[in-house]
């Protein structure tokens, strides 16, 4: 831990990075993945689980937390690590994203996003200034800039106006965070998959020397060899000293294939969310529980592996469980999934310090083809 936001790089191979983000509330091992907590919780998940997964980092929502319980609430409840009892780094998106993909969005200009709530419809106006105060209401340890995030495919022109507003909102909501050193505000390449607008992004938000950078744009259902070729394009222009955050990444295959593209941070829904529908991840590959083939599968999804849910539980209950629709089915696979995420990002870790990075990306593509599941 520090008094101040720093990141240190411990070793490379090729281009996949293995370092460490230090604030004064812990320290983030990279790469990292960040469990979502969207509305203060990893949903169906105890936070002590999370810790002792080797969750460093957990993800919070903006747009979510002022809808409810609300940012003023938050702060006059002791802050965000407080009311969740999570002590460790909390970083929160801004809430532009989920506005586009959630709320009913009515009007957005220069101003900012004026929105319907998902909740009950009530108006908002949320503006880079609004987002950065809420996230700092929250007490959030690393904030995100206020952008717009386009949905692919998308016209250029429409990809480039909102790739500029983003600076422009970028360099508002520097001014708006100030300087708050055990804090840190990320901005965010735009620029859809257009090359030279991602470059541009990326050289624009480099010269306001921020404290990190995530990439978005990505990850809105364009094909993963567009991503892949977006993070070969912006990467390399992006300062090597400051952690890179790839934004709602993503399956286990492309958080190996974005390591190996120089991405140090992700965060992604996936692993709660499948879970929660039957979808269980393994070292062996994807196990669908709502399947009939495991009713009367007796084996764990691994006996190997030191997560309980993995090594106790049979494949035959985990198939009731889902069938049913039993909470438990979702608390057992999530716990699983996290663990299996968490166990890939320390081996993804090991193999980077050890310079063997590609071929362990090699041998655990492998591992999931052969299956046997
Ligand atoms: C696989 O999960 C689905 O895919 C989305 C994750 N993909 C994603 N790309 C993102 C881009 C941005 C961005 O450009 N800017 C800001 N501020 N935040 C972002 C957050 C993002 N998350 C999840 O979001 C939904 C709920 C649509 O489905 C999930």
């Amino acid at each position: 831990m520090t008094e101040t936001f720093q990141f240190k790089l411990h070793a490379t191979d090729g281009k996949a990075r293995r370092g460490e983000v230090s604030m004064p509330r812990g320290t983030i091992r990279t790469p990292a993945f960040m469990p979502v907590g969207t509305v203060g919780t990893v949903k169906a998940m105890y936070l002590d689980q999370v810790k002792d997964l080797g969750a460093d980092i957990i993800l919070g929502n903006t747009y979510h937390l002022m809808l409810r319980p609300g940012a003023e609430r938050v702060a006059r409840l002791g802050g965000l690590h407080n009311l969740i009892r999570w002590q460790g780094p909390i970083l929160t998106d801004s809430g532009g994203f989920q506005v586009m993909s959630l709320a009913g969005l009515r009007k957005l200009d220069e101003q900012g996003v004026t929105f319907k709530s998902h909740v009950d419809g009530a108006l908002f106006h949320m503006s880079p200034e609004r987002s950065i105060e809420i996230q700092g209401l929250l007490d959030s340890d690393i904030q995100m800039q206020l952008d717009e995030c386009v949905a692919l495919p998308a016209e250029p022109k429409e990809i480039e106006r909102a790739m500029e507003m983003s600076l422009r909102w970028a360099e508002r909501c520097k001014v708006a965070f100030g300087d708050q050193p055990g804090k840190a505000m990320f901005g965010i390449v735009q620029g859809g998959d257009i090359p030279e607008l991602r470059v541009r992004s990326a050289e624009a938000l480099k010269g306001l020397d921020l404290k990190g950078y995530a990439v978005g744009g990505l990850a809105v259902g364009e094909p993963q060899e567009v991503m892949l070729r977006m993070l070969d394009i912006t990467c390399p222009e992006l300062p090597v000293e400051k952690p890179r955050y790839l934004m709602g990444v993503g399956t286990p295959d492309d958080i190996l294939r974005s390591v190996a593209q120089g991405i140090d941070m992700f965060d992604c829904v996936m692993p709660t969310r499948s879970g929660r529908h039957g979808l269980a991840f393994t070292r062996h590959g994807r196990i669908n529980l709502r399947n009939a083939r495991h009713a009367e599968d007796m084996r764990p999804l691994d006996e190997q592996s030191s997560c309980p849910a993995t090594r106790d539980y049979s494949r035959a209950y985990l198939h009731h469980l889902i069938r049913s629709n039993e909470s438990l089915g979702g608390m057992l696979l999530s716990w699983n999934n996290l663990a299996y995420y968490q166990e890939l990002m320390a081996g993804i870790r090991l193999a980077i310090e050890e310079g063997r990075f590609a071929d362990f990306m090699a041998e655990t593509q492998e591992t999931w083809r052969r299956g046997d599941l």
